[in-house]
């Protein structure tokens, strides 16, 4: 049996890099071989090793022992036995013996080690990271509903919400609010079945089955799913194998009422290149947006973040910052750790002057950027109209509409009167702005979908 395993270790050192055949194959055992059978029982130490060379190396492994005995070998796969010692295969695999009886010192610690490994290993194959979750996570108007529909998907799966679909901009914290879900979910019930993955991986794996004409096993490993994550599916745009392969999964897991979040740049149906189908199933369950936050909010995450790293920073500090960084929390994140570099480089504490320095460039970016003519075309290019319409006289509502949007966003935006937006506007009275500006104000008040695409064109504005 030793020779058995030095063949199998030999050959595969040959085919796989050793960092891999050390992590992967080595902790392997060979736990019996039956020579009237011809059947091996083969253990990895835990369930995701297990799965791992199941899939990678299953079959290599029985073409090597059928190669090494000489006849056709079934190899029966198993998780190693808690118990027992974890030697690398080949160290005690005859043995039969009792194992050596340890002191409780050491089995503890080696419990210890294990529920650790398993732990890990669990997270590992859950893609689930431990950081993002709901108690760091700072909530405000922005992102409450969101919040709340979250809590309440991880503690009842499958059973309020479902699907669960998360829509917003970049960076307003759709990643965050998802994998906290999945580590809450993973708290009360650490044998939960979990994987987060983004779309383009996604993407991926079924190009990959379909090369290894490997979907059964694909499915098999969606399927048994108690919750899965799927991060910016708007990727699936225009690839219709993945969009066909996700329907099944989806209608799988739902039917089992097995808990679906998706997050999404968008309202389901503005997703360009989505099946139809699947646009109405992502909307059968609850739609949420998460919206960028507002002043106070951005102010609260700064302070949160700079306790969390243990920088001093005040108040006033924070809001100066909010007040300048407005599109998304990622670059709130990213104004913080500039100035958190530039006070270590220059040794000195966190003041408004520092502060001022150091965003120097990102400031001015985000000032006086904005013309009349990008926020026409922009808004022009969402609503899919032309650019003339802006100039135009035409009074059909699907151009009314967007014309009053871009007055607005003029407005908000930048320094320009009334009377110049008209006149920017081919040559309209300012009371057409002033009219424009009210209706858009109050409208927005109304509609969701209305005060989504203002905060979508706003991102977009400010790049
Ligand atoms: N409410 C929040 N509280 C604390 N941190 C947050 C919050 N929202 C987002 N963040 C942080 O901001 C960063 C960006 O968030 P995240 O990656 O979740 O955004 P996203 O909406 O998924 O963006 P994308 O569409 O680009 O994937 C992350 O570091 C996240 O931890």
């Amino acid at each position: 049996m030793d020779q058995f395993w030095t063949h199998c270790v030999e050959a595969l050192k040959k085919e796989i890099p050793a960092q891999q055949v050390k992590l992967w194959i080595e902790p392997l055992t060979v736990v019996n071989y039956d020579e009237d059978t011809g059947s091996l029982a083969m253990a990895a130490p835990n369930r995701f090793k297990l799965d791992w060379v199941l899939n990678n190396y299953g079959g290599r492994f029985t073409e090597l022992a059928s190669e090494y005995f000489g006849c056709d070998i079934d190899i029966q796969w198993q998780v190693a036995a808690r118990t027992a010692p974890n030697n690398p295969a080949g160290s005690h695999r005859d043995s039969g013996g009792p194992p050596s009886n340890p002191t409780p010192a050491k089995t503890a610690a080696v419990d210890t080690l294990r529920r650790d490994e398993v732990a890990s290993s669990v997270y590992e194959r859950s893609r689930l990271n431990r950081d993002l979750c709901f108690s760091n996570f700072v909530s405000g108007r922005a992102n409450q509903l969101a919040r709340a529909a979250a809590e309440q998907v991880a503690a009842n799966p499958g059973v309020s919400y479902n699907p669960l679909f998360l829509y917003g901009g970049v960076g307003l914290g759709k990643t965050h609010l998802i994998h906290s879900i999945g580590n809450r979910l993973l708290e009360s019930n650490p044998h939960a079945q979990i994987r987060y993955i983004h779309a383009e991986q996604y993407v991926s794996d079924v190009v990959k089955a379909y090369q290894k004409k490997a979907f059964e096993e694909f499915k098999r490993s969606y399927y048994s799913l108690d919750l899965l994550l799927i991060d910016d599916i708007q990727f699936f745009a225009g690839k219709s194998r993945t969009q066909e392969e996700f329907f099944y999964a989806f209608e799988q897991l739902i039917a089992a009422k097995k808990q679906i979040i998706i997050t999404s740049d968008t309202y389901p149906k503005d997703i360009q290149g989505m099946d139809d189908r699947l646009i109405s199933r992502f909307n059968s369950g609850l739609t949420v947006a998460i919206e960028p936050p507002e002043l106070e909010m951005r102010v609260a995450i700064l302070l949160k973040k700079a306790e969390q790293q243990k920088i001093l920073f005040s108040e006033d500090v924070a809001f100066f910052v909010a007040k300048h960084m407005r599109s998304n929390i990622r670059e709130l994140e990213g104004a913080l750790r500039r100035i958190m570099a530039f006070a270590s480089f220059h040794n000195k504490p966190v003041t408004m002057d520092l502060v001022r320095e150091a965003l120097r460039d990102m400031i001015s970016v985000h000032h006086g950027q904005v013309s009349v003519e990008s926020i026409q075309k922009t808004v022009a290019d969402y609503y899919k109209i032309k650019v003339a319409d802006m100039f135009s006289k035409r009074r059909q509502a699907n151009i009314v509409l967007p014309r009053q949007v871009a007055m607005y966003l003029a407005k908000e935006l930048t320094e320009k009167s009334y009377m110049e937006i008209g006149e920017l506007f081919g040559g309209r009275d300012h009371t057409t702005v002033l009219h424009a500006v009210n209706k858009i104000t109050e409208l927005r008040n109304q509609s969701a979908e209305l005060n989504h695409a203002l905060h979508v064109l706003d991102q977009t504005l400010k790049g």
